[in-house]
């Protein structure tokens, strides 16, 4: 073979937790810190974000791939989410990944398997609003990998900023001693925040999906100009949500950072999320919202 021809470099699949836990317990034996990506796969730019920014801070990347069936709802799209497998494993290895961690749905969910994880509030509002038993399935398999893979460190992305308050709520409530390191959103050209989803977008559709972008951005200059109440605030995103013809809204919300229940009035570390179907397509997106010292003196 020509030596020109880069190889794309070679890293270990491994679809079973033993063998998974082995490997692992050698590496941890020589003193190496774990880094951990869990991912549903169809990889893009936000994700080999999360890789790239784990690589800088731990000596071993695990990248799982699993579509977490406990996640999706029974009319949501499951079926027909995306697999790209053996690019997702060249990509990840590039990115910096170690090791892909891909494990089956009976590997994940043995026969008989019964036990779940469950947030009461934070799970139930939003998108666990939107998405009944979304958290739930979130959180018990982030639990099953978390004890697979027993990472120091484990990265998530900010673009599903409900799931992050999620888990950082898990694992303060269960102990779990696990660095959580949340990596800002990747964004197109015209903001929209890169998605597995956002292939399902037509052409139209796609063009338009920028408007979330747009929305937020606004808010958040209004909300640097003193806007701080979240009426006018979330007044102002409908409208530029409802100036596009194929958009159709699902929640726009201003909420605490930590506790995602709504806020009135930005007195303290905020969010916006939002969700906007296209079609049949539902993209999130959100902005954090962070008032001067002055003002959550004030509140
Ligand atoms: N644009 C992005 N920027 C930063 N992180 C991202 C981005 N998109 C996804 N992630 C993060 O990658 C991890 C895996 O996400 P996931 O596999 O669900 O991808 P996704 O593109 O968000 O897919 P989906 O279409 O299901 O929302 C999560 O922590 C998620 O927040
Ligand atoms: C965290 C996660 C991998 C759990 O299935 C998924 O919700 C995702 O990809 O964001
Ligand atoms: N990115 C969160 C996974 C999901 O939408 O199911």
């Amino acid at each position: 073979m020509s030596e020109s021809i880069v190889q794309p470099t070679e890293i270990p699949v491994i679809e079973s937790v033993a063998e998974l836990r082995q490997h692992l317990q050698r590496l941890r034996n020589q003193n190496r810190t774990i880094g951990f990506v869990p991912t549903m796969g169809a990889l893009h730019d936000g994700h080999l974000q999360l890789i790239k920014v784990a690589r800088k801070s731990c000596d071993v990347v695990v990248v799982s791939i699993f579509v977490n069936p406990l996640q999706f709802g029974p009319n949501e799209d499951l079926n027909r989410y995306p697999r790209t497998f053996a690019s997702d494993v060249e990509q990840s290895a590039a990115a910096g990944a170690s090791i892909v961690f891909a494990p089956t749905v009976p590997e994940m969910y043995p026969d008989g398997f019964e036990t779940s994880v469950n947030l009461h509030r934070m799970g139930a509002i939003l998108e666990g609003a939107s998405r009944p038993g979304h958290f739930q399935g979130v959180a018990t398999v982030v639990m099953k990998l978390f004890w697979m893979v027993l990472p120091d460190r484990a990265f998530f992305g900010q673009k599903d900023a409900q799931q992050v308050g999620v888990i950082q709520r898990m694992s303060r409530d269960m102990n779990i001693p696990i660095e959580l390191i949340i990596v800002p959103t990747v964004r197109e050209a015209d903001g929209l925040a890169l998605s597995s989803r956002n292939r399902y977008l037509s052409p139209t559709e796609r063009q338009q999906a920028g408007i979330l972008y747009q929305a937020l951005s606004h808010a958040a200059e209004r909300f640097q100009t003193g806007v701080t109440s979240a009426d006018v605030l979330l007044y102002e995103i409908r409208e530029i949500i409802g100036s596009v013809t194929l958009s159709r809204l699902d929640y726009a919300e201003i909420v605490d950072s930590q506790t995602f229940e709504p806020l009135e009035r930005v007195d303290r570390p905020a969010t916006i999320v939002l969700a906007v179907f296209f079609g049949s397509t539902r993209l999130i997106d959100n902005w954090l919202l962070t008032p001067s010292n002055s003002e959550a003196d004030r509140a």
